[in-house]
């Protein structure tokens, strides 16, 4: 069950590669609005568990909650609890055969049984929020790297999703390009939006979060609010790892 003001929980997630303990208990509880970051060394698992979340990937223990109603263990549900938990990739995943508004609107048209009209009605919307409406009409070989993920945020609204997890949407872009795609979600988040993200932007999480995650090996590590983090993370290791980024002091 979820308590109150919190519409996502997420109950001691354990997850095994093989003999390789990638998640060994995490849990936390997501408010509505609430931007929580999660940082950490590679391999920590953080991706892992955003996929745990919405069932792309199977945790071995372990329960998620969206609302009142458990995601594991959904059975066929998952399928709309994936359209409520919304997930933006590192590389973008669009269909290459498809224009931008097609790649936005074909889940409207296949998933949600939109009539077209109304479909591409939305579909435009949503790349509008995104600052992409100029080029609904080009492919994706014909975008930058930013532009193809500000589409591929576009598609996640259009799903109207409770939550977005991002995972790394910025780790395959130079700094221009970066930078356009945090504004997107920046602005999301002012209007809202609950989102999960995965990021080593620092200065995005300082700016953004209400709340930064630091996960190492498998558990979460110390969590807190960004100033609580800056000025004073109490495990070492959460230091060590901030310090590391000299842009965590930018504005
Ligand atoms: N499908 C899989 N099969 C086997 N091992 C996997 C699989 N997915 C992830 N792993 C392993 O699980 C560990 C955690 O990976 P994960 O991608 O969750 O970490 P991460 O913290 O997100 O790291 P990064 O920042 O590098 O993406 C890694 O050692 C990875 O190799």
């Amino acid at each position: 069950m979820v308590s109150d003001g919190c519409i996502l929980r997420v109950e001691d997630i354990h997850k095994k590669y093989g003999e390789r303990e990638v998640l060994r208990g995490v849990s936390f509880d997501v408010k509505k609005g609430e931007t929580k970051v999660f940082i950490g060394p590679s391999g920590t698992g953080k991706s892992t568990l955003l996929r745990c979340i919405n069932q792309l990937t199977d945790p071995d223990e372990g329960r998620v909650f969206l609302h009142d109603e458990e995601v594991t263990h959904s059975g066929a549900r998952i399928n709309y609890f994936r359209q409520k938990i919304g997930m933006v990739f590192q590389n973008f995943y669009l269909f290459d055969h498809l224009t931008a508004v097609r790649n936005v609107e074909i889940a409207l048209l296949k998933v949600k049984k939109m009539d077209p009209a109304a479909a591409r009605e939305k579909a435009l919307a949503e790349l509008r929020r995104v600052g992409m409406e100029d080029w609904a009409e080009n492919y994706p070989a014909e975008l930058s790297g930013g532009q193809a993920q500000r589409v591929s945020i576009a598609r996640a609204l259009a799903m109207d999703p409770d939550v977005i997890l991002f995972d790394e949407p910025t780790s395959a872009l130079d700094p221009e390009l970066t930078r356009e795609v945090l504004e997107v979600m920046k602005t999301l988040a002012r209007q809202g939006m609950t989102m999960l993200v995965v990021t080593h932007e620092m200065s995005f999480a300082r700016s953004v979060a209400n709340e930064i995650i630091f996960m190492e090996h498998g558990k979460i590590q110390e969590q807190g609010s960004p100033d609580d983090l800056m000025t004073g993370p109490a495990f070492t290791r959460t230091r060590e790892f901030i310090g590391s980024f000299q842009d965590f002091g930018e504005q």
